[in-house]
């Protein structure tokens, strides 16, 4: 079954194929100090920390480091470092570096670039005022943070890749300053299909729903038009400061809703160009949701049109209590 799952996988390719990108580097465990604890990962814990002199010029280097519990079953030891081997396939501004892997003893380690923004969904909720609805950051900001993950899945696209969980949480930040780039950061889904107990992992529960379409939660078909459709809900999520999607309704009502035609309503007072590429993105017909580069050359023309960049998007089309329940 294992081997029938992974050749199934369009993804399967993409990993075994041999071109020489960068293999996984395996780090001295004492050039790594970790510092403070960002948060729990799908295994273990996440640590800032720091690497000594990875190379000559960098003296001290601010990392993130994934960590695997010592007493892990083999195949989460397997699932673990499928995720560095995926993620080291990549080389893009606006995709997570791994530096390298702890791998020669317990626990193990995955060592990511540290993105000091932390992730793109808490920084669009702290971007809101209290109160009076306006939002800290404008239209040019969000359109831009847009555009970096929609660059980082065009990279994602050309290698064959699909990535089954483009979502806010899931991309990080550089800083939280007008500099900011936006970067894919966790590759915990397409990690799991190689996992042999893929269907233990994907049950109803585990799946986002409200990020899939509906080909992908009915008939289990993943292409990146899968990612096309996530990141349609990903620019809702940014053009309403990290709104939970469908607020209110369960996985099983959004099930329905969607598999029956229902979609989300775009943002208030979104300019009609901006909001088209969220409908396009959420065609029911796959390969009709447009490509990552029609995508980007959509939202170029957002940021050359004064109508989109002087729009303020309200916040409040549903009582502010909505969109913190993570229903
Ligand atoms: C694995 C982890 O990776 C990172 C987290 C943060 C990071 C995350 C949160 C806050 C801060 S910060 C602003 O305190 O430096 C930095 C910074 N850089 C990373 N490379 C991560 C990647 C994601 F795509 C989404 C969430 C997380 N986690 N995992 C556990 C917590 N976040």
């Amino acid at each position: 079954l294992r081997c029938a799952v992974t050749e199934l996988n369009p993804n399967y390719d993409f990993i075994t194929a041999k071109y020489p990108e960068q293999q996984l580097r395996e780090i001295p465990r004492n050039k790594l100090t970790l510092t403070r604890l960002l948060g729990q990962g799908a295994f273990g814990e996440v640590y800032e920390g720091s690497l000594k002199n990875l190379c000559a010029n960098v003296k001290e280097l601010p990392v993130a480091v994934k960590t695997l519990p010592a007493l892990s079953m083999d195949q989460a030891e397997k699932d673990f470092l499928m995720e560095a081997v995926i993620i080291s396939k990549f080389m893009h501004k606006n995709v997570v570096k791994c530096l390298g892997v702890c791998f020669e003893e317990h626990p193990r380690y995955i060592i990511l670039e540290l993105l000091e923004g932390g992730d793109l969904r808490t920084f669009l909720r702290d971007s809101r005022t209290k109160g009076d609805h306006a939002c800290t950051l404008s239209m040019e900001e969000l359109l831009k943070l847009a555009l970096d993950i929609a660059n980082g899945c065009r990279h994602l696209e050309e290698k064959h890749f699909v990535h089954r969980d483009v979502a806010a949480r899931n991309c990080l930040l550089t800083s939280r300053g007008p500099e900011r780039i936006a970067k894919i950061a966790d590759f915990g889904m397409s990690r799991d299909i190689y996992s042999s107990d893929y269907y233990r992992k994907g049950g109803k529960a585990m799946l986002p729903i409200k990020w899939m379409p509906p080909e992908a939660f009915l008939d289990g078909v993943f292409t990146s038009k899968t990612d096309t459709w996530s990141y349609g809900v990903l620019l809702w999520e940014i053009f309403t400061l990290g709104y939970m999607p469908y607020p209110g309704q369960t996985n099983s009502d959004v099930m329905h809703f969607v598999a029956s035609g229902g979609r989300l309503d775009p943002p208030d007072k979104c300019p009609a160009r901006l909001s088209k590429i969220m409908i396009m993105c959420w065609n029911s017909v796959a390969d009709i949701r447009p490509s990552f580069s029609e995508i980007i050359e959509l939202l170029d023309m957002c940021l050359q049109d004064d109508e989109v960049l002087n729009a303020n998007v309200s916040l409040c089309h549903y009582p502010m209590s909505d969109c913190f329940k993570d229903a």
